[in-house]
This record gives C-alpha cells, sequence and structure tokens, in this order.
C-alpha cells in the first residue's frame, strides 16, 4: 500500500504509464469524481493535493465554507489528470457534490491540547449532519469518507442523516480509521525492527482511545515481541493522536499524517469501484461482528462500496480484554451520534 502511494507521488504526470502499471488497460479508467469537504483546512489541503495526485480521479471538486478558490487555482497548476474546481459557501455544495462518486470529509473542528474527541461533538456533529443532508440530496450513491471526529458518533449520525432521506446503504459509508493503521505499521516496524513498508497490523473498534485496538497478534512480519512491548505499542497507538495534539501545542491535530491515510483510504475505495480485486482496508461500518451496530475491521472494497466485513480472527488474551473494555464506550458514542440525529 505505501509502495502504491510513491508510485503515484512519482508518476503524477504520467498518469496513463502509472495506470498501466496498476493493472489497468489504457482503455479502461473509468471517470470518478471525487470532493472533498472542508478542503481549505489543514487536513483539507494536502489532501487535496494528494487527490490531484491520484491517477484514478478525473474531476476534483474542492468544498469549504472559505478560502477554497485559493486552493483550487493552487493545486490545478499540477500537471495531472483531473479537473480541478473550487467551491466555496453553501450556495455553491450542491455543485461541488453532483455527481460525485466519493465524498470525503475533513470538515469541522480539531482537538487542542486536554481536550478528548468527543469535546468535538457540540460543533462537529451539526457541521457533519448539515453536509450528509446535502450529500443525500445531490450525490446519494456516491461513497462517504468520515474523517471528521468524533468518528464513532459521526459515521452514526451520517447514517440517520441517510435513513431520513431515504437514501441510507450501509455499504457506502465509512469512517476513516486507516490513520491508526499507519501508525500501528509504524510503531511495530520500529519496535520489532522489521522493513515498515512490509508489515501489516489490523486495528479495530472505533476511532478515540481505548476503543482503537491494534492487533500486534495478528501482525506481520511475525516478531514475537514481549508483553510489555506489545502494551506499549497498543497504548502509543491508542495515544497517537494525543501525541500529536499536544507537540502541536493548540495548532491542531494530526493533518499530514490524516492526509495521507485519507488519500490511501480514497485511493482503496476508488480501485474498488473500479473492479480492482481483494481491495482490503480496515474501516469503521454498519457491522454484525460484534453486538455494535458499527464497529472498525478488515473490510473488502468492491464495486458498490463494502463487499465483506471480516471477522476478528483470532485474539490474544489482552486484545480480548482490550475488546470487552471498549465495547460500553464505543456503544455510548454510537448512542450520542444516533440520538442527536434523531432530535433535531
Ligand atoms: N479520522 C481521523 O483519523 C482524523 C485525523 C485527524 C483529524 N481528524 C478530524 O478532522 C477534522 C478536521 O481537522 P483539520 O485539522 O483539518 O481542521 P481545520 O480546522 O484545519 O480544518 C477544518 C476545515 O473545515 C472547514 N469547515 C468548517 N465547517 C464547514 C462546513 N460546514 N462545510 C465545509 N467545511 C467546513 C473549515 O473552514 C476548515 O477549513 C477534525 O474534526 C479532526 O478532529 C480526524
Ligand atoms: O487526535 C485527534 O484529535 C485527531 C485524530 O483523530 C487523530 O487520531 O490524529
Amino acid at each position: 500500500m505505501r509502495s502504491s502511494m510513491f508510485q503515484l507521488l512519482r508518476s503524477g504526470s504520467a498518469s496513463r504509464a502509472s495506470l498501466l502499471r496498476r493493472g489497468y488497460s489504457s482503455g479502461a479508467v473509468p471517470e470518478r469524481k471525487v470532493a472533498v469537504l472542508g478542503a481549505a483546512g489543514g487536513i483539507g489541503q494536502p489532501l487535496s493535493l494528494l487527490m490531484k495526485l491520484n491517477p484514478l480521479v478525473s474531476k476534483l471538486a474542492l468544498y469549504d465554507i472559505a478560502g477554497t478558490p485559493g486552493v483550487a487555482a493552487d493545486v490545478s497548476h499540477i500537471n495531472t489528470r483531473s479537473e480541478i474546481a473550487g467551491y466555496a459557501g453553501e450556495d455553491q455544495l450542491g455543485q461541488a457534490l453532483e455527481g460525485s462518486d466519493v465524498v470525503i470529509i475533513p470538515a469541522g473542528v480539531p482537538r487542542k491540547p486536554g481536550m478528548t474527541r468527543d469535546d468535538l461533538f457540540n460543533i462537529n456533529a451539526g457541521i457533519v449532519k448539515s453536509l450528509c443532508t446535502a450529500i443525500a440530496k445531490y450525490c446519494p450513491n456516491a461513497l462517504v469518507n468520515m474523517i471528521s471526529n468524533p468518528v464513532n458518533s459521526t459515521v452514526p449520525i451520517a447514517a440517520e442523516v441517510f435513513k431520513k432521506a431515504g437514501t441510507y446503504d450501509e455499504k457506502k459509508l465509512f469512517g476513516v480509521t486507516t490513520l491508526d493503521v499507519v501508525r500501528a505499521k509504524t510503531f511495530y516496524a520500529g519496535k520489532a525492527k522489521v522493513p515498515v513498508e512490509e508489515v501489516n497490523v489490523p486495528v479495530v473498534g472505533g476511532h478515540a482511545g481505548i476503543t482503537i485496538l491494534p492487533l500486534f497478534s495478528q501482525a506481520t512480519p511475525k516478531a514475537n515481541l514481549p508483553d510489555e512491548d506489545i502494551k506499549a505499542l497498543t497504548k502509543r497507538t491508542q495515544d497517537g493522536g494525543t501525541e500529536v495534539v499536544e507537540a502541536k501545542a493548540g495548532k491542531g491535530s494530526a493533518t499530514l499524517s490524516m492526509a495521507y491515510a485519507g488519500a490511501l483510504f480514497a485511493d482503496a475505495c476508488l480501485k474498488g469501484l473500479n473492479g480492482v480485486p481483494d481491495v482490503v482496508e480496515c474501516s469503521f461500518v454498519q457491522s454484525s461482528i460484534t453486538e455494535l451496530p458499527f464497529f472498525a475491521s478488515k473490510v473488502k472494497l468492491g464495486k458498490n462500496g463494502v463487499d465483506e466485513v471480516f471477522g476478528l480472527g483470532p485474539l490474544s488474551d489482552y486484545e480480548k480484554q482490550g475488546l470487552e473494555s471498549l465495547i460500553p464506550e464505543l456503544k455510548a458514542s454510537i448512542e450520542k451520534g444516533i440520538k442527536f440525529a434523531n432530535q433535531s
């Protein structure tokens, strides 16, 4: 996955050649429109850059409440396949969304030191609700990649908005938890002293504190790390967002690593839509693998979005305990989102 992003970066201006390398025949690359909502923000700008470098994108719509004309003009000078358009303000949201195959949402406020992701709920829940209302109206068939926090609640909010509008398709709504996987891979590679580009680690549960459950017992290449290392790696992965929030000291949360993770996940969604086989990523989706209605686990992406939600596989005793501990918090966050969406 990491190497495919490097290929993508290297081959931005030679998109036809890069597509051939990625298994597409020259005439077979479909037109795909991607919209980024919150495109002028800390995540939105580098994410827009990375999506402009993706040869699977033919149209890129950059929407924010303000600032997008500048971002769009800047990114549009890059000599890659996609056409860029910037949209600013609510009256342009419909145009930004119309015809979109994938909508990526990094709109909303980020954390400051001392805050939890749930502290963002009061502002971000309303933003997500209004954006999803517009998605239901203008591009009800799009795959929605939800980045805005708290993901454990914003995904259920989106689902309720779509249900009310009669457009909900559980296969098309994703909470983006890719950054947890990116972190788990990086931290594991460092500790296990294995090449980072070879590492795979599933991360399940949700996207906040202890609800983030990396399954290091399933990590490859195998390293047989001692229990205290596994505990330290688990804690560091769970606290990865806070590590960045504290280091940025009031200037926001992860933006660059998140843009990378968001671009990887959107690329996987586009590949799935285009019929590329065996595209598997972890994501927070509607799920029946636990008692909770939404849960992150490995998901196979296909022509209609989610093709298959995979189970958790064998867990260590430590991971079993982690799973048991996360259920009440994740349940409460999901219920909070559902209640919000239905009361206002
Ligand atoms: N899922 C994850 O792993 C993950 C990782 C990092 C950050 N995040 C979350 O992503 C969100 C954005 O973070 P950021 O650092 O980019 O914040 P930011 O403040 O830099 O940017 C947010 C952007 O959203 C825009 N915005 C606000 N209301 C909007 C609306 N109604 N419509 C469209 N755009 C709107 C703002 O104008 C701003 O440009 C936060 O909620 C943050 O917690 C999630
Ligand atoms: O930690 C945050 O608030 C942002 C994001 O969820 C992250 O994991 O970096």
